[in-house]
């Protein structure tokens, strides 16, 4: 299996709080894999450490099996769009087509003005002028225009609306699947990532919590509702991830390690988002109210 990013105990501080910590995954090559996770949960900082805009303060971050951090080579390999698209406000997207062939040593010009052709982005506006939404399109196509190898999303659909984010992920997702780019993309939208995504990271409270293919979690989880549960263990199951319970049943979603055979459970199927969901719900949030200095 090639791995295009490998993360090793990675971690970042700010002062004293750290932003990711001990984070330990890989990205196999050709996947179009989520990041998901509550805001500050350390997305937007494990795409700026894997692109070597910021440097690690514990651990790894090896991409193409090299660290990012100052190595302008590897920077030729990676396209990334920052959560609020920073373009230069005064230049036209035709004149960022012309910039991005003088400043990449591989640039595909005509992959960029046919994106934006079609999609109506007038190429002779100030992009400060434009729409947050076609902003948007216009770093996507100038990253796409890089050719890489490597395609990391900040939040890329967050600005756009319902139509322009199916029809933004649909032409993503055909020209990766052309050039075979691995990208790793970010978003509170877990329905559009449960359809275009094959490859799973949740990050919680500056951890990760899972990292597998969504065609794994999916099958290696199930929802089991039966009568309340006192914590027993339970044939077939690795462990609970969420439990929900009334007075007579609990609701369980679980981790399975073999088929649940007891009859006293039903046995559902789940998908991506339920998985993701139960992970989140996860989260402690002690330390904000030690903070706070209110009860959890
Ligand atoms: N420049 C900074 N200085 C201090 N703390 C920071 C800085 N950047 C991020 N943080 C903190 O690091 C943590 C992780 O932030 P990060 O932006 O990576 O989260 P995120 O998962 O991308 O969140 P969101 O979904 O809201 O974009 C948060 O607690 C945040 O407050």
């Amino acid at each position: 299996m090639d791995v295009v990013l490998e993360a090793d105990r990675l971690g970042k501080r700010y002062g004293r709080t750290w932003a990711l910590r001990d984070c330990s995954l890989h990205l196999p090559a050709g996947r179009i894999a989520a990041l998901v996770g509550p805001n500050g949960a350390g997305k937007s900082t494990l795409l700026h450490l894997a692109v070597g805009l910021l440097k690690p303060d514990a651990g790894a971050v090896r991409v193409f099996g090299r660290s990012p951090y100052g190595d302008t080579e590897g920077l030729a390999d990676i396209g990334f769009v920052a959560q609020d698209t920073p373009l230069y406000g005064d230049f036209t997207a035709a004149e960022l087509v012309i910039a991005g062939g003088k400043l990449n040593r591989r640039w595909d010009a005509g992959l960029a003005r046919n994106r934006l052709a079609q999609l109506g982005i007038p190429p002779d506006r100030p992009v400060g002028k434009l729409s947050g939404g076609q902003r948007a399109q216009v770093a996507l196509a100038l990253a796409l225009a890089k050719r890489p190898r490597l395609l990391l999303l900040d939040e890329p659909v967050a600005s756009l609306d319902p139509l322009a984010r199916r029809e933004f992920l649909q032409s993503l997702m055909g020209s990766v699947a052309d050039a075979g780019t691995t990208v790793l993309l970010s978003s509170h939208l877990l329905a559009d990532l449960e359809r275009i995504c094959d490859y799973l990271i949740v990050l919680n409270a500056a951890q990760v919590q899972l990292a597998d293919s969504a065609d794994d979690l999916v099958a290696g989880h199930r929802q089991l509702i039966g009568p309340r549960h006192d914590g027993g263990p339970i044939g077939g199951v690795a462990a609970i991830v969420r439990a929900s319970h009334t007075d007579r049943q609990s609701t369980l979603l679980v981790r399975t390690d073999g088929p649940v055979t007891d009859p006293a459970w039903t046995v559902r199927e789940v998908g991506l988002e339920d998985v993701i969901l139960a992970y989140l719900a996860d989260g402690s949030t002690q330390t904000s109210h030690d903070e706070w200095g209110v009860p959890a």
